[in-house]
């Protein structure tokens, strides 16, 4: 009864004041067809003169905040937003609807809004924004406005409001679609669409939050996002205005960690000590709220109940007393007080540490130790660089190999800010990986070469003895091709003269040895070389042989490859499936190659096929020291970012890849397969030849799906794109049937030039990834980045 009385009174005074507008007598329009006026805002070119401000509102006791907030400029959509009587309410756009018809006293955050629409590429004053106290604004009209505005009065502690939530639905316009992009709220998560986030969000003090989540801390989810822009945001603002919210966003006080929220050694920090541990020149990384263990010593840090999970400065004063259990471990080794774990105690005996039962050691920050009470140094846990490949393939920190103890690098620490150090202390793990002769190792020699790492005597050492044997493999080959060829051409031929042979009855001794040779055959000389040969390739023994052999057999292997049957079996070397192109390039120098004195150039190591003989695990770092055109416009990794290039020999990834459960924690899969490989025939673990791109192909699916790299990128390398290009013209792609929908990078691992491209675009693609990082920006946020790769400069 109450509500239809004042529903009466309502539409009673709006008819009053709608007859006052009209001429006179005029009569009202009926409810159905009543045409409402909608006022837009819109951004008029500035006015020449002066206009006068008028001072902002601070009315007692209103609310002190807007929902949907909104610059200078007016608010597009409905200024009257009148519901019909009858009208059930409406929910969630009418929330919004609510919102977009307040009014905005000036008194927006110094430095203005970002304004609907017109972007501004003026410098704001972003340390005038960093926790400063939220301005007022006025709120006309709309029905308990209050309810959902109460930032103005939040405290730090207090949650977000909660929002009704539809997906792919923008919260201020109530448009859009799952597929469309999306900047989310870093408090509330509410999303915004490209039209209505510069009004939702204002200037964005404190980065990308709505104005009425200003001063409220940020969801911890989205903590591993701050200072990372969006595709989105780059295209609605300037580069330069992007930096300033993005440099908020991680910098300003509300989006900090509270002291209290960490845990150390049993004991919430005070403030000065979480600022010795975010101020120290070694701060851990990524930091969340949550129990951690830290040991003061050695500077190793994790997470309670959990492993080290990275050193950090050693010598703070933060926390409680390291305790025993600290990391839950089991092995009755001890380290600074604390039980180790089980993988920690492998690696030192990896590392060969003596450690038996109840050994109690003391460790340092720079890995020397020694045991309790002794006195004696033992040496130092991290100093080989085995120890460390070891250490970071069982995720295991290890120290920086040039400790910033000294006196340039403190510096250089302390006038930089905590979240750019953070940056630039971040190893990107890269593992290269495809099938054999997928050209990885020639990329990583590439990168070897690219980044400024040297070839140790030791590698060169093994590069050479790798040479001379490849030698002796490709010459094989060529010598069973000639026997099955030779088989092949005087069959046919005493075929073909059977029936000549039956009518002239006798043949004589020159007559039968014309009918026993064709031009595959070999004189005997060489044809015990090459059962020789033959047979210790068939018993695997050939690296035995090596290097004793290389210099005995160097004239030989040089006559056979001349000899023209060899010669005449290598025109047909398409049909030799184990022979590489590069087989012709160390056989013309056989001699050369086997001497003594040989020392493998440049292009001798990029041409070998592999690394090393024995092929293991290999790995390099390096940094990407410039910046591409895309990263221009993204907030993008420092660049001084360090990538770990890792190399592992597909062989050892039969028996379900096993293998690879020790690189769950890199950041990217570069996948290398041949494109020329299309028409190859590859041995399967049966035995059984199939086509080589279809055994790539099963390689790549079978990594792809381990459960290791569910969350990981893959960029697939179509490689030796030249000899690709050469055989296309010959052998019809057709002879494969695997060429269907992936995004490829065209590579020519012997060309420098294409070896960086393709590494600055893996780091493009690792950027994308940090982007989308679904910790930032909700799980179910697919709409949120596009990684349309085909728009990348270098998707050729
Ligand atoms: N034509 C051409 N040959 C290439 C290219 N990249 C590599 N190769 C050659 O292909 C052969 C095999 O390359 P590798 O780098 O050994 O490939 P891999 O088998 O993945 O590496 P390992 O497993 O260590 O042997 C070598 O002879 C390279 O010189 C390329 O882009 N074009
Ligand atoms: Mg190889």
């Amino acid at each position: 009864m109450a509500s239809a009385t004042e529903e009466g009174t309502e539409r009673g005074s709006w008819e009053a004041a709608l007859r006052r507008l009209l001429p006179h007598g005029a009569p009202l329009p009926d409810d159905e067809h009543l045409d409402y006026s909608i006022a837009v805002g819109c951004d008029f070119p500035p006015v020449p003169h002066h206009v006068s401000e008028v001072e902002s509102l601070e009315p007692r006791g209103a609310p002190a905040s807007v929902a949907g907030g909104c610059g200078h400029s007016l608010p597009d959509g409905p200024r009257f937003n009148r519901r019909r009587s009858g009208d059930p309410p409406r929910r969630v756009p009418a929330e919004r609807a609510r919102s977009s018809s307040v009014a905005c006293a000036s008194t927006e955050p110094e430095g203005g809004a970002l304004r609907s629409g017109a972007r501004t590429s003026s410098a704001r004053g972003i340390s005038s924004f960093s926790g400063s106290a939220r301005p007022a604004a006025v709120t006309f009209g709309g029905e308990k406005d209050s309810e959902e505005d109460v930032a103005g009065g939040a405290t730090a502690a207090e949650p977000a409001p909660a929002r009704e939530r539809r997906r792919g639905v923008c919260f201020r316009c109530g448009k859009g679609n799952i597929l469309k992009e999306r900047e989310a709220c870093l408090v509330c998560d509410a999303r915004y669409c490209s039209n209505c986030v510069l009004k939702a969000m204002g200037s964005m003090p404190e980065g990308r939050k709505c104005v009425s989540c200003i001063g409220r801390p940020i969801d911890e989810s989205k903590r591993s996002g701050l200072g990372k822009c969006s595709k989105m945001l780059s295209k609605l603002c300037s580069p330069l205005e992007i930096r300033q919210v993005m440099k908020a966003e991680r910098e300003c006080p509300a989006n900090q960690l509270r002291p209290e929220q960490l845990v150390v050694n049993g004991r919430p920090l005070q403030q000065e000590e979480l600022d010795e541990v975010l101020g120290c020149s070694m701060p851990p990384q990524k930091l969340r709220p949550g129990r951690y263990w830290y040991d003061k010593d050695s500077g190793l840090w994790g997470k309670e109940g959990e492993r080290p999970d990275r050193i950090i400065s050693s010598k703070l004063n933060i926390g409680g007393k390291l305790q025993s259990d600290a990391s839950n471990g089991n092995t009755l080794v001890y380290i600074n007080g604390r039980e180790i774990t089980r993988i920690e105690l492998k690696v030192l005996k990896l590392a060969n540490v003596q450690c038996p039962r109840d050994t109690h050691f003391w460790v340092y920050d720079d890995g020397s130790y020694e045991e309790e009470g002794q006195n004696n140094i033992r040496g130092k846990i991290w100093e080989k660089a085995s120890t460390r490949l070891i250490c970071s393939l069982f995720k295991l920190p290890t120290p920086p190999e040039n400790p910033s103890g000294s006196k340039e690098d403190s510096a250089a620490f302390s006038v930089r800010t905590v979240p750019e150090y953070l940056e630039q202390k971040r190893v990107q793990k890269l593992l290269l990986l495809g099938l054999e002769g997928s050209g990885t190792s020639t990329i990583f020699k590439q990168a070897k070469y690219l980044y400024g790492n040297q070839f140790s005597p030791e590698e060169m050492e093994n590069m050479k003895l790798m040479i001379q044997s490849s030698l002796y493999r490709y010459l094989s080959t060529l010598l069973e091709g000639r026997e099955h060829f030779e088989d092949e051409a005087l069959e046919g031929k005493r075929a073909g003269s059977l029936h000549y042979n039956a009518s002239s009855n006798v043949l004589g001794g020159s007559e039968a040895k014309k009918h026993n040779e064709c031009v595959y055959s070999i004189n005997q000389r060489l044809k015990h070389f090459s059962d020789w040969l033959l047979q210790i390739m068939a018993m695997g023994d050939l690296d035995a042989f090596f290097p004793a052999a290389t210099r005995e057999y160097a004239p030989v292997v040089e006559e056979a490859w001349k000899h023209p049957a060899i010669q005449e079996t290598y025109k047909r070397r398409n049909e030799l499936h184990f022979l590489p192109d590069v087989a012709n390039y160390f056989l013309d120098r056989a001699v050369e190659i086997s001497s003594n004195e040989y020392e493998p150039t440049e292009k001798d190591i990029l041409y070998a096929e592999g690394f090393s003989r024995c092929n293991g695990l290999a790995f390099i770092e390096f940094s990407l020291d410039d910046r591409s055109q895309i990263s221009q416009h993204i907030e993008c990794p420092h660049p001084q970012t360090k990538y770990q290039l890792i190399r592992v020999n597909t062989r050892g990834l039969n028996e379900g890849c096993k293998l690879l459960e020790m690189f769950e924690d890199v950041r990217a899969i570069v996948f290398c397969v041949t494109l020329s490989d299309y028409d190859q025939m590859w041995p399967q673990s049966s035995g059984e030849l199939c086509n080589k791109m279809m055994a790539s192909k099963g390689l790549f699916e079978s990594v792809a799906n381990h459960s290791s790299f569910r969350e990981t990128p893959f960029v697939l390398l179509l490689n030796k794109y030249d000899a690709f290009e050469e055989k296309i013209s010959r052998v019809p792609l057709t002879v494969c049937e695997w060429f269907a929908d992936f995004s490829p990078v065209k590579m020519k691992a012997r060309e420098r030039a294409t070896v960086h491209e393709g590494f600055k675009y893996i780091q493009e693609v690792l950027k994308w990834d940090d982007v989308k990082d679904e910790n930032v920006y909700g799980i179910l946020d697919e709409s949120f980045y596009s990684t349309d790769i085909s728009s990348s400069p270098f998707f050729k």
